[in-house]
């Protein structure tokens, strides 16, 4: 006689749930080596760039990589952390407190691009014979060039049930922490004249082709100034980190500078909601270049920092993966 209570090694633990939070991914070390490796893969995906390999590989390969290695390494530099870069330790200390809020799943971070990989992260929990998989990427607001980047290798996991988690551009949990961390900047340094929210831009091309990114960063931008009350004129919305010659979205952050520092305004506060954690593009492009810049204008700006491993971040991707467990 078969006894009902034992488990079949070969069968998954179907009562078994992982939740993948699910990042960019970053470069190993500050190294022009490290560098390099890191842009190979991310500028290897079509996601990310669309030009006919037989022009970009070269492009790539001979001209890219080997200029901007060394010099992105010395960027990773000044912002790396003892622990590491800043992006891997945030979204690890992200998820070690979304983990804390749901304990009845098993709480893991994967990047996109360089390591801990998503796809080892699949091959973990096939062989953990995890029952069901959720991917919540760390990409408030949808795009083709990311969230959907992460959707391909979610769909090539195909021997396992999965479930990506949607976008949450407009979630009150999470618009409610941005408010919340802007409120506590301003309680601890004063209100700047004007708010500036910065984004990553993407080819205006993509957004023209249908990607609903612009739509959803403008929705998030509102709803973020009508959580602290602002008026029209007290804040504003703009696009940073252009990579190439074709015209990104539009306005481009360092003009908007220009723009406010010559309108008058000495006090800028800055903070990058499409950021789930802080990375080179916050850090370095933003809260040193870019307040170089502002300073130069005569000017100061005060960098707001992403959410990270903030409780209300944690709160709100938890209370997402909840009701999308709640909903299978
Ligand atoms: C065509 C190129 C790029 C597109 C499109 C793009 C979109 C995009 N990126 C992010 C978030 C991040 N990007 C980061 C770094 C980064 N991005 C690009 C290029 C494109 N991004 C490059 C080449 C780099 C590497 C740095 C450099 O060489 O300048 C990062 C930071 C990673 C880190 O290690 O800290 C993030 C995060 C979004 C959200 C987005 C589209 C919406
Ligand atoms: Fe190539
Ligand atoms: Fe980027």
């Amino acid at each position: 006689m078969t006894d009902p209570s034992a488990t079949d090694a070969s069968a998954p633990d179907a009562a078994a749930t992982a939740l993948i939070l699910a990042n960019l991914g970053t470069p190993a070390a500050p190294t022009p080596r490290a560098v390099r490796r890191f842009l190979a893969q991310f500028l290897h995906d079509r996601r990310v760039v669309q030009l006919t390999r037989w022009l970009w590989c070269p492009l790539l390969h001979f001209l890219i990589l080997p200029l901007r290695g060394p010099k992105v390494a010395r960027k990773y530099a000044a912002i790396w952390l003892p622990e590491g870069s800043p992006l891997a330790v945030y979204t690890r200390a992200l998820a070690a407190a979304v983990q804390q809020r749901l304990p009845q799943v098993q709480v893991l971070h994967a990047m996109r691009y360089g390591e801990p990989g998503l796809d080892a992260a699949f091959a973990q929990l096939r062989r953990q014979r995890v029952g069901r998989v959720l991917v919540l990427p760390l990409y408030p607001q949808y795009s083709t060039t990311t969230t959907a980047s992460i959707a391909d290798v979610v769909g090539r996991a195909r021997s396992m049930p999965t479930a990506l988690l949607p976008e949450y551009h407009e979630d009150p949990g999470w618009i409610a922490a941005i408010a919340g961390s802007i409120r506590a900047h301003w309680a601890a340094h004063g209100r700047g004249q004007h708010l500036l929210l910065s984004f990553h831009g993407i080819p205006q091309r993509l957004a023209d082709a249908g990607d609903p990114y612009p739509q959803q960063c403008a929705a998030s931008a509102r709803a973020i100034a009508a959580a602290l009350d602002l008026a029209d004129d007290a804040w504003s919305l703009a696009y940073q980190s252009r990579f190439g010659r074709e015209r990104w979205l539009q306005p481009a952050t360092a003009e908007r500078l220009d723009a406010l520092a010559a309108a008058g305004v000495r006090t800028l506060d800055v903070a990058c909601p499409g950021f789930a954690t802080d990375c080179l593009e916050t850090l370095e492009e933003v809260a040193m270049m870019l307040a170089e810049r502002f300073a130069a204008a005569g000017g100061t700006l005060r960098y707001i920092p992403c959410l990270n491993a903030a409780p209300a971040h944690a709160d709100a991707l938890a209370a997402l993966a909840r009701r999308a467990l709640a909903a299978d």
